[in-house]
């Protein structure tokens, strides 16, 4: 299930139950003759039913929603207003599901803040109209109830960060995966296209890897290839993004790099990968191939094809070299 689809059902069932409750209080309040409570949850039942609604006109962009802030913003200035003035203080328990629907439905900094605006004010009315005791204990559990949902909402939103992060990032590496280069591909070439600058990639492969893996072992790569990874990242400047493609071939996109600057930066990861000492393997080379974004190139896979190309063409004349792979010119 998609994240979008996982909020509107977690929104839905959210304004669900809550119109369901507040529907419950507005009947038992009728029943028992309290009219101004019964016209306060029916008022109350209307916007949790708009924000039922909205989320289910609004389904494929639950994401970012801005409208549950205000639906949810009337919630809460309407409960408040009935504390402040309806001299009714068992109306306070209704602030609990009104809590538990802030920080479902808003990012959790926006829903803490409205709770706490609803909470600080309850607070001071409870103190002043029952005794301290009575008030401290429900204060106590409105605290507790506000910062066990902040907790778990937190909680949530790290595991999603971190199950996002370990889709796109190589658990042996900690560079990008292949599954995230098309997509910032497609997004720099689209760019590049926009903006006129310059775009360059480089298809990067370990020489020999076979023979690497042959008399050191699977580790023994893995181990030269996360090596490799942190060089690379210390050699390339901010802004330059790095993939793996497999256990022995990289993948880099530099923006706003044109043929000049991306041979001067590939020569350099060369130079600097042949003269260092790695550790385990001692000595270790790489071929190198580059190209910069022609006008023909409109997608992802022609430039990475003629970037492999490439670097299979360096391989051929011998390896431990770069070789660039010009595309059409694009007129100034
Ligand atoms: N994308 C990218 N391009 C680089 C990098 N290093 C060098 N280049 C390109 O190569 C050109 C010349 O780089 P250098 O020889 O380091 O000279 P520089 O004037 O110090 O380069 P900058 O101040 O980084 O622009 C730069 O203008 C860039 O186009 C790098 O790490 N990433």
């Amino acid at each position: 299930m998609t994240e979008t689809r996982l909020r509107t059902w977690t929104h839905s069932i959210g304004y669900g139950l809550a119109t369901l409750f507040i529907i419950s209080l507005a009947l038992q309040n009728l029943r028992f003759g309290f009219y101004e409570l019964f016209y306060l949850a029916a008022g109350m039942a209307v916007l949790t039913l708009a924000g039922l609604t909205y989320t289910f006109l609004c389904r494929r962009h639950q994401l970012s929603a801005p409208g549950h802030l205000i639906i949810l913003s009337g919630l809460n200035s309407g409960l408040l207003a009935a504390i402040l003035t309806l001299n009714s203080p068992g109306i306070v328990h209704w602030a609990m599901p009104l809590l538990v629907l802030n920080l479902l439905v808003l990012p959790l900094r926006q829903g803490v803040v409205l709770s706490l605006l609803l909470l600080l004010p309850t607070s001071a009315v409870l103190l002043l109209q029952t005794p301290v005791a009575d008030a401290v204990t429900v204060i106590a559990g409105l605290l507790a109830l506000l910062t066990a949902v902040s907790l778990y909402t937190w909680h949530y939103d790290h595991m999603a960060q971190s199950a996002e992060d370990l889709a796109i990032t190589d658990p042996v590496t900690g560079a990008h995966n292949a599954r995230f280069l098309d997509e910032t591909l497609q997004k720099e070439i689209s760019r590049a296209i926009a903006t006129g600058h310059p775009l360059s990639v480089i298809d990067l492969s370990i020489d020999y890897a076979d023979e690497v893996a042959d008399l050191h072992g699977k580790a023994g790569v893995q181990n030269l290839f996360r090596d490799m990874t942190e060089h690379l990242f210390s050699v390339i400047r901010a802004g330059d993004t790095l993939y793996t493609l497999n256990d022995s071939e990289f993948f880099l996109i530099l923006p706003f790099t044109p043929e000049e600057g991306v041979r001067v930066i590939a020569e350099r990861i060369r130079r600097t990968i042949a003269e260092h000492q790695w550790p385990v393997v001692g000595k270790a080379t790489v071929s190198l191939g580059c190209t910069t974004r022609g006008s023909g190139d409109t997608r992802t896979d022609g430039l990475r094809k003629r970037a492999h190309d490439a670097m299979q063409e360096a391989r051929r004349r011998g390896a431990d070299a770069v070789w660039f792979s010009a595309g059409e010119s694009i007129a100034a």
